[in-house]
Parts: structure tokens; sequence; C-alpha cells
């Protein structure tokens, strides 16, 4: 790390010396791309390395060679017991078989837990997104091995005290009870050294904080739950209702085979099958309550976010749209928020009842039997670390899978939504293979989830096989021997089970936790993505001119589309609208007039120039106001899923309007005569676009919508598309209308618009080549609208946009 101050010599330097040009120890955890949490802006190139010489590693040397040390005594230097008689006549005073398992299992989950914690670490610097969630885990981690280091001590200074109040006191034996104990203090002392670990590292991440930005953690998530507190709260009480009782229950379980088994009365196992049935029933009923209130606040805390995303999304300007997909935005708010419902309400929920469920059973196993539960937890590690393994596989393949499966539904959004196009074209093979090319990839993803998934069970199954095996083989002999009831190992086994199940199940949930840091980063991206316009009133954009009357000023105008920043659009364009004045934009297609409107609706923002509403700044004015006084009507304009009478009165800010003001404007549009020709005239629904009514009709409610708004500054975008003399009349009509006493800027397609407007601008590759009224412009010899307009004489069309 370049900021790491190479004179810090303090102790905690040596715990993680982080050098740049030493061989880094734990790349396979830090190099290897994690698809969910990878930051665009991670600069790989700094990824630390650790020293070789590090308090972490002497610690696994210690631990190793203690292992190893005991190992070695128990199989050659211990020759009083053969091993299996070490381990099925075990007694604390006398045996050797439990240091050794207490030393593999403290050697095993202290590697996991320290590679961990050194991952785990390193990765908060470097995803800072997701800081909460490493600095949790971490602070987790450093408790457990403390707990394991300080457990062993605890054993070592046990066993040792029975041993010497023992009658037989053999030295060799006695000597391997104080290397144990040796071991286990100064390894219990490095663990405590550990602790400066954590502040060392706080200081690299204060540096590494001043450059990043700090996006995403974990605090941030359960802020969103935290109207929930209550549920969730209400549901933790619940849930450790549950928890306790499914510990209970085995216990009974296994009193009831006891009981059964003395053959005196079925008095007892009456008692204990009614104990054992209340117990599950109250059971039964806390999983009730904690199933609902943790489904409840999910289901909360889903909505809220939901209407949050989706408020986020409409607010951001135009230009975010060009480069967004709608089918990316759609699949935010549906499973993108689904994932993190799941993660906040219960997965959490999950998680506290399995870990409960563990630590319970285990509890419970040590006290029933502890030869029998330090036999099974040298197998729990091994599963640990197959489902760690497992965990690491599927979390990359679900983000993959999640991510193809997002792009399947675009695909098939776009082709649903254009479904007219599709049919014109008879492309439904076309878009068919688009989409199976999609599903395709999601198969190949899920053919390997489903691999991964079926040997991760049947590798969990045969080492759950193997240890319930070697555990029912030792519990059998202890039963055999008479030092176990058979009630006892039925209890332990089902003690086993929950333990082993709750294990798997956490593997998958850590998965599912991933998933959510992934999720949660591309919702906070979107929540805190600022608009680069403002759709509200800021201290920025507050003017409401009340003087406004219409009069426009564009002054010298330059503009790219942020998606096309190769191609000006507009170029040193400036021409004024005047108070009641209607001014035609004219020229080729593709010349830059829509894009003049845009601006003027503040669709966009101007490269250089200013748009001057009167003398206000178009960027200082309220864009409430704006919406309020500006309307704006598209050459195809579309319409909402909903009845007409809603269509029109979409813009409006007050709800008291009366049929009557609906009537007139629709009359002025010429609307009204076809809408009281449906059955259920304005409540008549017009489908999703408005794909119920004709072209005409459509554009003639989008005229009625915009009049009812009593805009000062009406900005119309004639259609291009033909409709037939009829409509096409009523529709001009209906323009014409609306353009009374108002001021109009109207991108004219038709030779009838322009010779009545006051001013004709002719815009040509950005620029404006012309201006003047119809008939200055027509004296002109060898103008561009001359040109336009006699060409367009000769083919007996009205519309000018054709000739170029
Ligand atoms: N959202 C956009 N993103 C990128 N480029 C765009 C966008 N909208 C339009 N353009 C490009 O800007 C240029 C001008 O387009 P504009 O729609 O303003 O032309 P026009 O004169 O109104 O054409 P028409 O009469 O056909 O509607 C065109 O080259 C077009 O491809």
């Amino acid at each position: 790390m370049n900021s790491h101050d190479p004179n810090d010599d303090s102790d905690d330097a040596a715990i993680l010396d982080i050098t740049a040009d030493e061989q880094p120890l734990i790349t396979n955890h830090i190099d290897e791309p994690n698809p969910v949490l990878s930051t665009p802006n991670v600069d790989t190139v700094l990824v630390p390395s650790l020293s070789r010489y590090r308090l972490t590693n002497i610690l696994r040397i210690l631990l190793f060679i203690e292992f190893l040390s005991l190992a070695i005594i128990w199989f050659i230097g211990y020759s009083t017991h053969s091993l299996v008689d070490d381990i099925i006549h075990y007694t604390l005073t006398s045996s050797i078989f439990d240091l050794v398992a207490v030393s593999v299992l403290k050697l095993a989950v202290s590697v996991i837990l320290l590679t961990e914690l050194e991952t785990f670490v390193i990765k908060r610097l470097y995803h800072p997104d997701a800081r909460l969630l490493f600095t949790f885990i971490r602070y987790f981690t450093t408790v457990l091995l403390l707990l394991s280091a300080s457990c062993s001590l605890a054993f070592a200074i046990v066993k040792l005290i029975f041993v010497l109040r023992g009658s037989s006191l053999n030295t060799l034996y006695l000597s391997t009870v104080y290397i144990f104990l040796v071991f286990s203090t100064i390894e219990f002392i490095g663990m405590i050294l550990m602790i400066p670990y954590l502040s060392r590292l706080k200081l690299l991440e204060q540096e590494r904080s001043t450059v990043t930005k700090k996006k995403v953690d974990l605090k941030r998530l359960m802020t969103l739950a935290k109207s929930e507190r209550l549920f969730i709260f209400l549901g933790t009480v619940f849930l450790l209702a549950s928890s306790a009782t499914q510990i209970v229950i085995p216990y009974y379980f296994g009193k009831i085979v006891d009981d059964a088994l003395k053959f005196q009365s079925m008095r007892l196992v009456n008692i204990s099958v009614l104990i054992l049935f209340g117990v599950n029933c109250a059971g039964a009923l806390a999983s009730f309550f904690r199933s609902w209130l943790f489904g409840l606040a999910g289901q909360r805390v889903v909505f809220r976010l939901r209407q949050n995303i989706f408020d986020a999304i409409t607010k951001q300007e135009v230009a975010f749209f060009d480069d967004t997909r709608t089918g990316e935005l759609t699949n935010r708010l549906s499973s993108d928020t689904q994932v993190l419902q799941n993660a906040l309400t219960v997965n959490i929920s999950m998680l506290l009842r399995f870990v409960l469920q563990i630590l319970g059973s285990l509890a419970v196993m040590f006290y029933l039997e502890v030869t029998l539960t330090l036999v099974l937890m040298v197998v729990v590690p091994i599963i640990v670390l197959v489902a760690r393994q497992y965990g690491t596989i599927v979390q990359k393949l679900r983000k993959k899978f999640q991510d193809e499966l997002a792009a399947a539904g675009t695909t098939a959004e776009e082709s649903i939504s254009n479904i007219r196009t599709v049919r014109i074209f008879g492309a439904e093979k076309k878009v068919s293979n688009q989409y199976y090319e999609n599903l395709l990839k999601t198969y190949g993803i899920g053919k390997k989830l489903a691999l991964s998934d079926a040997t991760f069970m049947g590798l969990i199954g045969l080492l759950t096989a193997g240890g319930i095996s070697v555990v029912l083989w030792y519990g059998a002999k202890l039963v055999h021997d008479q030092k176990l009831t058979a009630g006892l190992l039925a209890s332990f086994l089902m003690y086993m089970l929950q333990v082993a199940i709750a294990f798997g199940m956490l593997a998958s949930l850590f998965g599912d936790f991933m998933q959510a840091v992934g999720a949660s980063e591309r919702i906070f991206d979107l929540l805190d993505r600022k608009p680069k316009i403002t759709s509200e009133t800021t201290a920025d954009c507050s003017i409401r001119p009340t003087d406004f009357d219409g009069n426009v000023k564009v002054q010298n105008v330059c503009f790219t589309y942020p998606t096309r920043s190769d191609q000006q659009v507009l170029r040193d364009v400036s021409f004024e609208i005047k108070s009641g004045q209607k001014v035609a934009l004219v020229g080729p297609s593709g010349g830059g007039k829509s894009t003049i409107a845009s601006l003027i609706e503040r669709f966009y923002d101007p490269d250089s120039g200013t748009i001057l509403f009167n003398s206000h700044p178009l960027t200082s004015i309220d864009p409430e106001w704006l919406r309020t006084n500006v309307s704006f009507v598209n050459q195809e304009p579309s319409l909402f899923a909903c009845s007409i009478r809603d269509n029109i009165t979409f813009g409006l800010r007050r709800t008291d309007i009366s049929l009557e003001e609906i009537q007139s404007v629709a009359k002025q549009a010429n609307a009204h005569d076809f809408i009281e020709e449906f059955e259920n005239k304005y409540d008549t629904l017009v489908g999703e676009r408005g794909v119920r009514l004709s072209g005409g009709q459509r554009q003639r409610i989008a005229i009625a919508r915009a009049l009812l708004m009593s805009p000062k500054l009406l900005l119309l975008d004639e259609a291009t598309s033909a409709l037939d003399a009829e409509s096409e009349h009523l529709v001009q009509e209906a323009i014409e209308r609306a353009m009374i006493n108002r001021t109009v800027l109207v991108i004219a397609h038709r030779l009838s618009t322009v010779r009545n407007a006051d001013l004709v601008i002719v815009i040509e590759h950005g620029t404006i080549a012309e201006q003047g009224t119809h008939d200055t412009l027509l004296a002109k010899d060898d103008g561009i609208y001359k040109k336009l307009v006699l060409r367009q004489l000769m083919t007996g069309n009205d519309s000018i946009t054709l000739i170029e």
C-alpha cells in the first residue's frame, strides 16, 4: 500500500506488514475476481501482499506443531492403551484422545478463521461498499478465534487439575497434558495479541477511505429495516423460543425411548410424550409468529424500497434513459429488491436460528456425552471446509445466472412491447431465437449450478453418513458397555442431525448474503444517483417567472447528446420566439428540430449558450412551474393504459376538474365527437400506450391533454405519419385552434402550418440555414426553403420533410 508509513515499526506492523514486493500469500482469496463484490474503481495494482513472517502464520505453525506432537505421542509414545481402547474406554483422567481431538479441531477452526480474517480485512479495504458486512464478519471471526483458544486453555487447565487429583500418576501422561497446556497458553496469548491487528488495519482503512467513495455498507442496509425494528425484535423473541424448543425436543425423544425400554409402566412414557407434544406445539406456535413477523417486516421493507427506487428512477434526467435499458431498471425494482428483502429479514432470522441451533445442540451434546461429541467434532471442520468451497463456487454461478436472466428478461420485454413491429416484419422466429440464445446461457449456468448442488449434497451426504456411522458405532459400543442408554444415543443422533443440517444451511446463507451485497450496490447506486437536471424545485432552480408571456430567446446554443458524444447536433443556434408568435421549425429530417424543442422543455441542457424565458435563464427556473406553463405534444404521443378522462387530465396538479372542462378542451382538440361515440365515453380504456385508438385519435387526445394545462408556451411536433384525409383535417384543425392566442413553437411538416407562421426557421445540419416569414423566404432566389416548397409542389405532397 503506497500510503503505508514505512517508519511505522509498531508491534502490529509485524502482524500485517504490507509491502508491495512480497509474495502475496492469500492471492487465491484476494485476486480472484469476485463478481458480486467487484468494484470498478478498485485499483487492483494496489492489492497488498502479506508478510510471510507475521503473527498469524506463527500461530498457524504453533497449532500444527501442537497437533503433530500430541498425535505422535498418541500413536507411538503412549503405550499403556491401544488407540481404540483410548477412545472406547475414555476417561478424562487417563485418555489422550481428547487432547488430540481438541488440538485437531482447534487447528482446523483456527486455520480457517485466520485465513478468513486476513481475507476479509483486505477485502474490506478494497470493497468499501461492503465495509460493514466485512467488519461484522471480521469481529465475528476474531471472537470465534478467541473463544476457541480460551476453550482449549480452559480444557487444558481442567484436565490438568483432574489428572493431578487422580490416584495413578503417569509421568509421560502428565507431561503430555503439560505440553497441551503450554501450547494452549501461548496460542491464547497470541490470539489476544491479534487485537492490535484490528487497530492497525483501521489506520489503513482511514487512509483508503479518503480516496474511495463510500457507498454501501451493512449499516445502511440495516437502516432500510429500521422502521421494522419492533417486528424484528418480536420476531427474534419468538425465534429464541422456537430454537429453545428445537433443542429440547431430541432430549425428550431419547427419554421416551429409555422409558419405553424400562418395561415398567407406560406412565413415564405417557408423561414424556405429553411434554414432547406440548413442546412441539409451543415450537410450532413460536415458529408461526417468527415466520409471520419476519415475513411481514420483509414485505414492508421491500414495499418502501420499491417505492423509493421507482421515485429515484422517475426523477432522473431524460439522458439517463437514453443510456439505460428499461429491462435493467425493472429488474432492479423486482429481483434486486427481492434479494434484499430475503437477506434483510428471512436470512437474518435463519442465520440466528441456525447459529443458536448449532450452539445449543453442541452444548447439550457435550453435556450428554463428551467423547461422542469430540469424535463428531473431528468431522465438523471437514464439513465446514466443503461447505465453504461450495459457497464460493455457487456465489459466482448465481451472480452470473442472475445477470443472464436479466439479459433474457430485457430481450423478452423489448420484443413483447414491440410486438406489432415484430408481427409486421414476421420476426417472431428471430426474437424467439434471440430469447433462446439468452435462455441457453442461463441454462448453461443452471446446469453447472445443478451439478455443484448435487456434488455438494452428495459430499455432505457422504461425510454425514461417515460421521453418523462413526458416532453410531462408538455410541452403540457405549450402549453395549452400558455406559450410555439407548435413549441418550437416539437423542444424541438427533442433535447431530440438527447440527449437520444447520451447518449446511449456513453455507447457503452466506451465498445469499453475498448476493444481497451485490444487489444493494446496484440499488444504492440508483438511490444515490443525483439527476443532472432536477425535476423538483431546488435552491438553484426556484424562479417562477410570473411575468412570463411566452417570450423565449435561444442564444448561441450548441448541443451534443451525451450518448453520442462524437456528433454535435446543434451548432450555435440563436433565434427568438416573441410573445404570441407562431414560430415554425422546418428542414430535412435529422437536422435537429426536435432537439431544439427538447432543450426548451429542458429534457437536456445545452453544452454552451443559453435559453431565456423572458430574461430568466431556463436553468434557474423551477421545473414544477416549467411543466405547468410549457406543454409539449410529440410526433407520436404516448398514452397511458387508463381511461380517456385520466389521460386528458394526466398533467393536472389539481383534482377538482369537472367533466365540462375536460369536454371543452376535447372539443377544441376535435376529440369530443369520437369520444362520445364510444360506449363508455370519457371512461373508455385506451389500452397499453393507447393501442385501442387510431393514430389521429391519439394525437387529438394528446392535444386536449396539452390544452387542459393552458400553457403559456406550446411546443408542437407535427406528426409525419400519414393519416387519412379526414383524420388529418381534424388534427390540423385541432392544431390550428390550439395555436390561437398562444405562443407556439411548431416543428412543422406541413405546408399549411408553415404558411400561417409568423416566423419560419430552416434548420439544416444543426444550424439555422434561413429564417423569415413564408413570403420572404420564398422570395429568396436560391433559398433552401424555396427549394423545399417547390419540390413539394411538384410532388403534390403536403409534407415538406419528405424533400431534402
Ligand atoms: N436521444 C438521442 N440520443 C442520441 N442522438 C439523438 C437522440 N435523439 C436524436 N438524436 C440525433 O440527433 C440528430 C437530430 O435529431 P432530431 O430528432 O432533433 O432531428 P429532427 O430534425 O427533429 O428530425 P425529424 O424531422 O426526423 O424528427 C439526429 O442525428 C439524431 O440521430
